[in-house]
């Protein structure tokens, strides 16, 4: 709480005293009417950073959810005399309402489409409100709306109505922000990195969509609350597609992840039309430059520019210490490099297993059963299906035909959060960190599943998430740690590709799963990287985990396995201890084909 207080407190206290400076008499008031109307813009704006800047969804339809909020409010409040709060409470439920089917449509479709999709959403809102004349009041709109006195104050008088839509946005940047730094804003943020990495660390991609739209509906609608309540007339051209591409330019041109930000670009684009009417006709031609210029030069928005400046010139006055150093794992105590011994416990067991692709057999019919204790690889020539597989396995592609049963439970063709939550996590052939994401917040989100603060938690019980939330970064760092990587907060793309995969072990195994699926782990690392890999999978096995890799570097496999089984064409080709399986005829000549003899 206090942080969020310090970090607002001074802006907001700012903002609201720009009305002491306004000029008197008539051109005072506009402004104040302006100033009023930017908050509300700000407020609906919100909505956007949270669906568009944390969870990476495109909406061009957020002046649907304004108008829906302001037009249930406006019509309960003055056509049907509803007391001010309880047309506030019903016009929010109602624009939740829509954000959830928004949601839920967004669940089949991603960028392009669905932005389509909103902008249709959009464009059925306006036709609504225009032509719905019996309920909207149609062309006309709806005039005579109330706004409200409570303890004592009539807020019908401009400054005061001004004051509240300030304490109405200090409390939604407060809320926006417990969001973005709880567990369920990391997993927006994950959604926005990378929705297979997403899933296969136990976050549920429906829940989270549905969460970033009915948050950033509800902010649209209490947008348009204020919005109707303070110009107190609304009509339908003000709930139009221009509107929603002004909301998405007060996003961007602030910067889309920033609550400051977006304020200031909410109230930027409100008025700079005011700031170039001296240039008459042409101030729309060079109001849109501008907001392209913003847009395509400071991707991180004009208050992200303004950080990084004071950024760099707190570099350049005092000098940083240097980022902490990665430890390597090799330099580190060394493991007593046992093998590990393997049970004959079956953890996991597939059994007929198929994955086709239209013709291709990618996986064709396989069995095979992991012991709990076994370090288990996949190897086989490329092309011969080990990826396919582990992506079944790990619910990235729905089966073919045939079962996974895990600890005796059929897992076949479940969702990858489902697979994960159940025990089973992964990393990825070609690494799927989250690359905007520090390490350490990396690590964090693979702890997701572990939490139990929901929505309601996140935003009211703050000590429980804020105990949950310091568990997780603990967790996390002492994983990183394990693996001896320290450089805790360096986003995960500035880092070497080596560090990469240590970082993507650690979040795989900072939920403490029962079976970890690695993809080609060594590809890509020198010896010595290899080397301290292998010293980092014996103390995974320590911690009780069995392990399948797929692999290709064959000293590395030897070193390392308990098991082997060799795949090729979709089949099993062999199986038994990796000396077995690589002194096999049927391996010799898969890898080696008609050269085998010779070989
Ligand atoms: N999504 C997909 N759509 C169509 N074909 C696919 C798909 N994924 C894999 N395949 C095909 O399935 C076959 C097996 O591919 P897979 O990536 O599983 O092999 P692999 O043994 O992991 O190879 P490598 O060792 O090179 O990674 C290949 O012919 C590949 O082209």
């Amino acid at each position: 709480m206090t942080r969020a207080v310090l970090k607002f407190l001074p802006f907001l206290i700012a903002l609201a005293l720009i009305p002491i400076f306004l000029p008197g008499g008539r051109l005072g008031s506009y402004y104040l009417t302006l100033l009023i109307l930017s908050v509300s813009y700000a407020v609906a704006a919100l909505g956007l950073t949270i669906l568009l800047g944390y969870s990476g969804q495109v909406s061009l339809a957020q002046a649907a959810f304004f108008g829906i909020g302001a037009y249930a409010f406006a019509v309960l409040a003055a056509k049907h005399d509803v007391p001010f709060g309880l047309s506030a409470i019903a016009a929010l439920i109602i624009t939740t309402g829509f954000g959830f089917l928004l949601g839920l449509i967004s669940l089949r479709l991603a960028s392009h489409y669905l932005a389509l999709v909103t902008i249709g959403f959009q464009i059925i809102v306006g036709l609504v409100l225009n032509n719905w004349a019996i309920v909207t009041g149609g062309a006309d709109g709806v005039s005579n709306i109330p706004r409200p006195a409570y303890f004592g104050i009539d807020f019908s008088h401009d400054h005061y109505f001004y004051w509240l839509s300030i304490a109405c946005l200090g409390i939604a940047s407060y809320l926006v922000y417990r969001l973005r730094h709880s567990r369920l804003g990391g997993a927006l943020l994950a959604l926005r990195e990378d929705e297979i990495a997403a899933a296969s660390n136990g976050i549920s991609l429906f829940w989270t969509k549905i969460l970033a739209f009915t948050a950033s509906a509800t902010l649209g609608g209490l947008g348009g609350i204020l919005y109707a309540s303070g110009s107190m007339y609304i009509s339908p051209n003000v709930f139009d597609f221009n509107q929603s591409v002004s909301f998405f330019a007060m996003t961007l041109v602030g910067g889309q992840e920033s609550i400051v930000g977006t304020t200031l670009g909410a109230a930027l684009i409100t008025f700079l039309p005011e700031v170039l009417r001296f240039l008459h006709a042409y101030y729309i031609a060079v109001y849109g430059a501008l907001v392209v210029i913003v847009i395509l030069f400071m991707p991180q928005g004009l208050y992200g520019m303004l950080l990084r400046g004071i950024d760099a010139l707190r570099h350049m006055v005092f000098r940083s210490p240097a980022e902490g150093a990665a430890v390597p794992v090799a330099a580190q105590r060394q493991h007593s490099l046992k093998r590990p011994v393997a049970t004959n416990d079956p953890i996991l067991q597939i059994t007929g297993l198929r994955k086709h692709f239209g013709g291709i057999k990618a996986v064709d019919g396989v069995d095979f059963t992991i012991c709990r204790g076994d370090i288990a690889v996949l190897i086989g020539p490329n092309g011969s299906g080990k990826t396919t597989a582990l992506n079944v396995l790990s619910g990235v592609y729905t089966a073919t035909a045939g079962s996974i049963s895990f600890n005796g439970t059929d897992i076949t063709n479940r969702r990858p959060a489902e697979i994960n939550r159940l025990g089973i996590t992964r990393t990825f052939q070609n690494i799927r960190l989250f690359p905007e994401l520090t390490a350490l917040e990396n690590v964090v989100i693979g702890y997701y599943p572990k939490g139990t603060v929901g929505l309601l938690g996140t935003l009211f019980a703050r000590r429980r998430g804020f105990i949950e939330d310091r568990e997780a970064a603990a967790r996390a760092r002492e994983t990183l740690r394990l693996l001896g990587f320290s450089r805790f907060d360096i986003k995960a793309k500035n880092l070497p590709y080596g560090q990469q995969r240590v970082v993507e072990i650690a979040r795989a195994i900072v939920s403490g799963p029962e079976l970890l699926l690695l993809d080609e782990p060594a590809a890509g690392m020198n010896r010595e990287e290899t080397a301290a890999l292998s010293e980092i999978l014996y103390r995974i096995h320590d911690l009780g985990l069995t392990i399948l890799l797929i692999e290709h570097d064959m000293s590395f496999v030897a070193s390392v396995a308990t098991r082997a089984y060799v795949m090729d064409f979709g089949q099993k080709i062999s199986e038994g201890t990796v000396a077995q399986v690589l002194s096999d005829q049927k391996v010799i000549k898969a890898y080696l084909g008609d050269d085998a003899e010779y070989a």
